[in-house]
């Protein structure tokens, strides 16, 4: 069998380990960067501060080491975006000559240089790593997949066979894995629906009714799916589980960090009280601000995106934000590239 390891211990790696480790890998080594959890996982086989409530399978093991990470053939990374390149940066120095395949669960996208993670790995590794690196993505909160509710993922690779390799490893009759060769699409729906969660929490936290939620998650999908496209993406990989699947996922529940976020921010906190308050990475902050600032000069109308980063950085009231949206102009609801189908 092969040997799996997870960077980052928090609530996604340590509930992919724990996945797995079910599944009969054995044993899953965990790098934590905090002896606290290093402690907690191997001696009472639980996370309690990422995953309350979950007792771990005791193949699950946590280290501290990167020389134990790289024995691995498969290396899962489960660290936030803002940490990617230091921890790629980190693996380089121990991976010596090995060539693990690599699985990238993080969903965002770098500041500064508006890179997806993949890029971000590949800038650090080398070209020669694309056919070893598979990105996985889909709605599946960590709390529910740590207590084996049905979910559903898709695993995104440049090689078909590597895609299949993949996914037999983590499907299991609680997680059903599907392929996609659109690795610029499965990234882009896991780090973009970030941004419209955020946006859904906001509205959640003024107050809104379900409507505006939905208005929300099928516009944003549209502003998904037009910057998607835009960047190299397959409008269909939006329709998926990492485009609309993650989507409603994100914005509908309360498990969800980013939305929980943008409910205080509603409710009148601010950016800082927020984050103290959340505790957990909301992918969503970081990356609103990379795409702003990437499609700032583009011709691209994202309206929702916009509204969030204004209110999220600029200090913009989110009810003039909301107003904005509602009373713009008139508009056609299909993107005109797809709009003959539909004329009268
Ligand atoms: N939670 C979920 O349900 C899902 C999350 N994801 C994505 O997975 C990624 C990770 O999220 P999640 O696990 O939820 O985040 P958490 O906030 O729960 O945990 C982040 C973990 O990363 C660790 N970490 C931070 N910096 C480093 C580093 N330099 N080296 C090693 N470990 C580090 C933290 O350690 P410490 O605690 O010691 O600071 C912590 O254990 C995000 O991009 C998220 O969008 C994807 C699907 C589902
Ligand atoms: O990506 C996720 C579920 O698929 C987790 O979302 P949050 O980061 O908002 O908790």
């Amino acid at each position: 069998m092969m040997k799996i390891s997870v960077i980052g211990g928090g609530s996604w790696g340590t509930a992919l380990a724990n996945h797995l480790a079910i599944k009969g890998y054995a044993p899953v080594k965990v790098l934590v960067i905090n002896e606290k959890y290093l402690k907690e996982i191997n001696e009472k086989h639980t996370n309690e501060n990422y995953l309350p409530g979950v007792k771990l399978n005791k193949n699950v093991i946590a280290t501290m080491n990167y020389e134990e990470i790289i024995e691995a053939d498969l290396i899962i990374l489960s660290v936030p975006s803002h940490e990617m390149r230091n921890v790629i940066k980190t693996l380089k120095k121990y991976l010596g000559e090995k060539k693990p395949i690599l699985v990238s669960t993080t969903k965002g996208i770098e500041e500064g240089t508006h890179m997806r993670m993949s890029q971000v790995i590949i800038s650090e590794l080398g070209e020669e790593w694309v056919e070893r690196l598979a990105v996985l993505s889909g709605p599946t909160h960590a709390e529910e997949v740590s207590r084996q509710l049905p979910s559903s993922c898709v695993v995104a690779a440049k090689k078909k066979e590597l895609a299949e390799l993949v996914q037999d490893i983590f499907m299991s009759p609680t997680l059903r894995v599907y392929i996609n060769p659109d690795i610029i699409g499965v990234e882009l729906g896991g780090a973009l629906k970030n941004i419209i969660a955020l946006a859904a929490g906001i509205a959640d936290g003024l107050g809104y009714g379900d409507n505006t939620k939905a208005a929300l998650i099928t516009r944003g999908l549209t502003e998904i799916a037009r910057l998607g496209v835009a960047m190299g993406a397959k409008m269909m990989t939006f329709a998926g589980l990492s485009g609309l699947g993650d989507l409603v996922v994100t914005c509908a529940s309360m498990h969800s960090r980013n939305r929980r976020f943008g409910i205080l921010i509603g409710q009148g906190k601010t950016l800082e009280e927020a984050t103290k308050e959340v505790k957990q990475v909301a992918e969503g902050v970081r990356t609103c601000r990379a795409v702003y600032e990437m499609t700032r000069d583009m011709d691209l109308e994202l309206p929702i995106i916009t509204q969030c980063y204004k209110v999220l950085f600029e200090g913009k009231d989110p009810e003039i934000g909301v107003s904005e949206l509602m009373t713009r102009g008139a508009k056609h609801e299909i993107e005109e590239v797809a709009r003959d189908d539909f004329e009268w």
